[in-house]
């Protein structure tokens, strides 16, 4: 495939979620792109109604291109869990109910690992970045970080799951993480690192 090069300028952060935002400004902010997101533009949020991480990105991204006539990036990730066979997966969202609630989240995700016997708390977090323009070209990138469930949730940085989880090689959890830290090793980063590679030659 042929990669088209990322040029700076105005690029629409295809979320809703406050702490993506915060994390793709610092990630995409230093490569010279002016990120807006989907929250400031009050952007609609699209139903998210495919059974991949990529899937659903790419239709997130897509849906602001349209809308805005702006190149969109968006992020579709969650928390894999080993013994929970992948989930909450592509539902690591929904299961924070509406409105969201992330300690329900992490309540639930404990919860189900002592139902299935509590044997393995191995864990990956899962990114997708999708990049679409306007004329419709897209691109993909997935990034995975591995890691250990702990509980207790621990810390008040980060966002979503970070307070349960601790990446393979550290003993803090990502929500006791310096964020500088967090982007050295995280899905995010780790799918951004791709991107970088293909969109910046
Ligand atoms: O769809 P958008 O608008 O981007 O926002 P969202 O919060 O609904 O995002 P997702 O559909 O991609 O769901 C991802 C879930 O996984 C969680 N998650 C993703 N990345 C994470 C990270 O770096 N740390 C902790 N939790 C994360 C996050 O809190 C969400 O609940
Ligand atoms: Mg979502």
């Amino acid at each position: 495939m042929t990669h088209r090069t990322l040029s700076p300028g105005r690029l629409i952060a295809a979320t809703h979620n406050k702490g993506k935002v915060r994390e793709l400004k610092d990630l995409f902010e230093p490569l010279g792109l002016e990120v807006v997101s989907a929250i400031d533009l009050d952007l609609p949020e699209p139903e998210e109604t495919e059974s991949s991480f990529a899937g659903n990105a790419l239709l997130k991204a897509r849906a602001a291109a349209e809308k805005t006539g702006a190149p969109a990036l968006s992020d579709d990730s969650g928390l894999s869990v080993t013994l929970l066979n992948g989930a909450p997966g592509i539902y690591s969202a929904r299961w924070a109910g509406d409105p969201r609630d992330f300690g329900v989240a992490m309540a639930r995700v404990e919860q189900e690992l002592q139902a299935a016997g509590n044997s393995d708390r191995s864990a990956k977090f899962v990114c997708a970045l999708a990049m679409v323009w306007p004329d419709g070209h897209e691109e993909v990138f997935e990034g995975e970080v591995h890691g250990e469930l702990v509980w207790p949730p621990r810390g008040d940085r980060g966002f979503g799951y970070d307070p349960i989880f601790v990446a393979d090689g550290e003993t803090i959890t990502f929500g006791e993480m310096d964020p500088d830290r967090k982007h050295a090793m995280s899905h995010r980063a780790d799918a951004f690192r791709k991107l970088k590679a293909a969109l910046l030659p």
